[in-house]
C-alpha cells in the first residue's frame, strides 16, 4: 500500500470547477494555494463494504502505480495522492488544449500532415508505455488531450483501464469503448500491447476521414464489424488519402495480435517518419 496524504486536500489546494467525470470519478480544476499553479484533481469514489458503487482499492492502486512508473512528455504526470474515508484524489498535470476529439469535430477531419504529426506524438507516448510493458487499453480521442489551445503537443490521459502486461498472467477483456476495441477484446481472448495498436488504427482512420471504421447501428453490429474486419476506405472520405496512410492503417487492422504492427513498426513507418 501507499502512504497517501490523509490531511484534507483543501488545506493545500483550492478546489475549482468540475471539468469531467467518468466511472466512479470526477475531475476538477484545483489551484495550489502557495503558488497559484493549477492542476487537475481526479476524485475517485472508493467502493464501500460489499456495494458495487465505487472503484476497488486494488484498481485505484494499480492506476497510481502505473502513473508513478511513467515519465514522458506525451504522458500525463501524477504529482501526489490524497485519501479520505470516501475517496482517493489524484493530483495530475492539467492540460488546457481540450480533447483531440474536439479538435477533429471542429474541422471534421485533418489533413495528412497534421494527422501524421498527432499520431506520431501519440505513438511516442505509447512507446513509453509499451517499453514499460504497460497497455493503456482505453485509447480513444477523448483520452488524448492537447497541451494547450495553440500547440500540437498531446498527452495521453486516463489510465483507469491500463494494465501491466506480462507473459505469465493472462489478462482478459475489460471492455473499453466499443468502436475502439480490438477483436481479441470482443472475443474475450488474451489482451496484449497489440490491443492498443488496433485502437491507434481506429483513431488514425477517424482523424483522416471523420468517420468511424467499425461503428454500426448497435453495439452488437459494431462488435460483428470488428471481428469480421468489416471496414473499407470509402471513396467518399478517402479519395484524396495517400496509399501510405492507408497502408499504415491496414497494418493495424490485423486480426491476429501477433501479426499486427507494433508501436516501433508504426514509428518507423514511412507515413510517420519525419519527412
Ligand atoms: C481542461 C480540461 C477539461 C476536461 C478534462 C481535463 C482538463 C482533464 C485532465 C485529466 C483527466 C483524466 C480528465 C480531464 N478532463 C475530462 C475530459 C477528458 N476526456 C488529467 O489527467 N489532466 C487533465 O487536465
Amino acid at each position: 500500500g501507499y502512504a497517501f496524504k490523509k490531511e484534507s486536500l483543501e488545506l493545500t489546494y483550492e478546489v475549482g470547477d468540475d471539468i469531467g467525470s467518468g466511472n466512479f470519478a470526477v475531475v476538477r480544476r484545483v489551484t495550489y494555494r502557495d503558488s497559484g499553479q493549477e492542476y487537475a484533481a481526479k476524485f475517485i469514489r472508493k467502493r464501500r463494504g460489499g456495494g458495487r458503487k465505487g472503484a476497488r482499492m486494488e484498481d485505484i492502486h494499480k492506476e497510481i502505480s502505473i502513473l508513478r512508473s511513467l515519465d514522458h512528455r506525451n504522458v500525463i504526470s501524477l504529482y501526489e495522492v490524497f485519501e479520505t474515508s470516501q475517496e482517493v484524489i489524484l493530483i495530475l498535470e492539467l492540460v488546457t488544449g481540450g480533447e483531440l476529439f474536439d479538435h477533429i469535430s471542429r474541422k471534421d477531419h485533418l489533413g495528412e500532415e497534421e494527422a501524421s504529426a498527432f499520431i506520431g506524438q501519440i505513438l511516442h507516448g505509447l512507446k513509453h508505455l509499451h517499453d514499460n510493458n504497460i497497455a493503456h487499453l482505453d485509447l480513444k480521442p477523448e483520452n488524448i488531450m492537447l497541451l494547450d489551445r495553440n500547440s500540437q503537443s498531446i498527452k495521453l490521459i486516463d489510465f483507469g483501464l491500463a494494465q501491466r502486461i506480462s507473459e505469465k498472467e493472462d489478462i482478459r477483456a475489460l471492455m473499453g469503448t466499443a468502436e475502439f476495441i480490438a477483436p481479441e477484446v470482443v472475443s474475450y481472448e488474451r489482451l496484449s500491447l497489440a490491443t492498443d495498436m488496433w485502437s491507434i488504427g481506429v483513431i488514425t482512420y477517424i482523424l483522416l476521414s471523420g468517420a468511424s471504421p467499425f461503428l454500426g447501428d448497435s453495439q452488437q453490429e459494431t462488435y460483428h464489424n470488428i471481428t469480421a474486419l468489416n471496414y473499407e476506405f470509402d471513396q467518399e472520405y478517402f479519395e484524396n488519402t495517400s496509399d501510405l496512410a492507408k497502408d499504415f492503417i491496414r497494418r493495424l487492422f490485423v486480426k491476429n495480435p501477433r501479426k499486427r504492427a507494433t508501436v516501433d513498426d508504426c514509428i518507423n513507418h514511412a507515413w510517420i517518419r519525419p519527412k
